[in-house]
């Protein structure tokens, strides 16, 4: 390898057999010694910063500061505290006297905010049993175990993850609350799972997610298709990547990186195929048997590691997905690091086998060497070493990968689709010029009328037709919208 990990790294990552690096582990254990002295004086920790930094400040200021800081957590992960944390690391290296001329009241009060300032004992609410009726365990992982649930008031089901340890004061429960953070900023993309909630019981963090209903992840598929002597299909495999590199690119334009994908962290949906939808069903981009109106779709998950990419917090993942560059600290390409355990995820999906975790396989590949897949085309086959390529400067980005010539038909609509979509416009143009025609014979006393048709056209561009029925409306007399006599049917959710 050109650049071999630290010895002392090295070694240690031949003694266990798991997944987790030495870092991960040493910290683990260091966590633990730790716990019994925090646990011991929980208040000064909560609240040790700000007084380290009121004793600066003086006593009036320690007084305003107690009075004006909410007892809220800080999420890092917001655009708005990444500036004030790296404003934070820029004043930390300036000197304390340059830091108290410089600074007023509300700046000083940003800077001695904790990051954490609720431990998770300190919230326990009992809201599990409560709200949620459990269906069954769904998976199982190194920090937490996950349970799909029915939330009894609004009956829809939700995948929750409840933390397998008493976290209070352990270096798990800064990971939990990360996790939160970064799912609350994160969770309005499609390719990545969905937060709603988070709370603590007991010690332990629950939270809330979308329950992708295929109820696994890729590991899963993967150790099933193992078993029957099954591989992914090239298609689906660029299908798979595709839509993680889509996931990816919305991770990495919030400023952040994952950190841990791997197939076991990619949840999958089985979705209705939508009216309009961008996949189709029956032209030569198919590429999976399953029925003609349900596609897969691909979430990133586990948001246990995400870290900024300013101020990087790293937490290692797991090492068989691991780039070398971040075994040896250096977290300069971050989001590089990303794509790289993308690359050996879907290398392992198509057909490449079980990954080393440690040994001479394990640097082989980090010197960009990958066995070509059989069963794949070359040039998915340079895609996929470009992808693990030892220089970060080579390798693509999650969005230049959207880019590449083979993946572009997953990624814009085909001609088909296009052709599809357009039929249907013109149908629905068709059927609100017939309604505005209606509307205009109607005699003036009558509300005019709008099927839900009518409201789905407008959101799809029909601006001048419905500007004339806005007009239609402000010019009549003042009607009852909704009621006496308006036909039960119709709809009128226009404004
Ligand atoms: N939203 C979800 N929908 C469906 N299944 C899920 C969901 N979240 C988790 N799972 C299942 O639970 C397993 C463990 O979840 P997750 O990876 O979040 O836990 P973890 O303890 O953080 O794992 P790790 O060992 O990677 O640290 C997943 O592999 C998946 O099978
Ligand atoms: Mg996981």
């Amino acid at each position: 390898p050109e650049t071999p990990p630290h010895t002392r790294k090295l070694r240690a990552l031949t003694l266990f057999d798991t997944p987790r690096t030495p870092k991960t582990l040493m910290s683990k254990l260091k966590s633990r010694i730790n716990d019994k002295s925090k646990l011991m004086d929980d208040s000064e920790d909560c609240y040790s910063p700000i007084t380290r930094r009121a004793h600066v400040l003086g006593s009036n200021v320690r007084a305003s500061l107690m009075r004006a800081s909410p007892l809220v957590n800080i999420n890092p992960f917001t655009p708005d505290n990444r500036s004030v944390s790296s404003k934070r690391l820029r004043t930390q290296k300036a000197s304390d006297s340059v830091l108290l001329q410089d600074s007023g009241l509300d700046d000083e009060e940003d800077e001695a905010r904790p990051a954490k300032r609720i431990h998770l004992r300190e919230n326990n609410i009992s809201r599990y049993a409560q709200e949620f009726h459990e269906v069954g365990k769904i998976g199982d992982g190194e920090f937490g175990a996950v349970y799909k649930c029915v939330n009894r008031l609004d009956g829809c089901t939700y995948a929750i993850k409840r933390s397998k340890q008493p976290l209070a004061g352990s270096i798990d429960e800064a990971n939990a609350i990360r996790e939160v953070c970064a799912h609350a900023v994160l969770g309005k993309h499609r390719h990545v799972v969905r937060y709603y909630s988070a709370w603590a019981e007991n010690d332990h963090m629950v939270i809330q997610n979308e329950y992708c209903n295929v109820g696994g992840s890729l590991a899963d598929v993967l150790s099933e298709n193992q078993k029957a002597g099954i591989v992914m299909s090239e298609k689906e495999a660029q299908n798979v990547l595709v839509q993680i590199a889509k996931g990816l690119k919305y991770i990495h334009s919030q400023n952040l990186v994952h950190l841990d994908i791997k197939p076991g962290n990619i949840f999958i949906c089985k979705e209705r195929r939508s009216f309009g939808s961008p996949r189709h069903s029956n032209d030569e981009n198919e590429f999976h048997a399953q029925p003609e109106n349900e596609e897969s779709i691909y979430k990133i998950g586990d948001l246990g590691h995400v870290t900024c990419v300013e101020d990087p917090q790293v937490e290692e993942g797991d090492c068989r997905y691991l780039a070398n560059e971040v075994l040896q600290e250096n977290f300069s390409h971050l989001p590089k690091a990303d794509v790289f355990a993308l690359g050996l995820t879907i290398y392992e999906l198509a057909g490449g086998g079980i990954l080393p975790k440690n040994g001479p396989e394990w640097h082989k590949l980090r010197t960009g060497n990958l066995p070509p897949l059989s069963g794949c085309s070359s040039e998915f086959n340079r895609l996929l070493q470009s992808m693990i390529d030892p220089s970060t400067s080579r390798r693509p980005s999650a969005a230049g990968l959207l880019q590449h010539p083979i993946l572009s038909t997953y990624s814009s609509k085909s001609k088909h689709q296009l052709q599809k979509e357009l039929n249907e416009q013109k149908f629905q143009i068709e059927i609100l010029t017939r309604e505005l025609e209606n509307a205009r014979k109607a005699p003036q006393e009558q509300p005019p009328v709008f099927h839900r048709e009518s409201f789905c056209v407008r959101r799809g561009g029909m601006l001048g037709a419905t500007r004339k029925l806005q007009s239609s409306l402000k010019g009549g007399k003042t009607t009852r919208l909704i009621g006496k006599k308006c036909n039960r049917s119709m709809s009128l959710n226009m404004f």
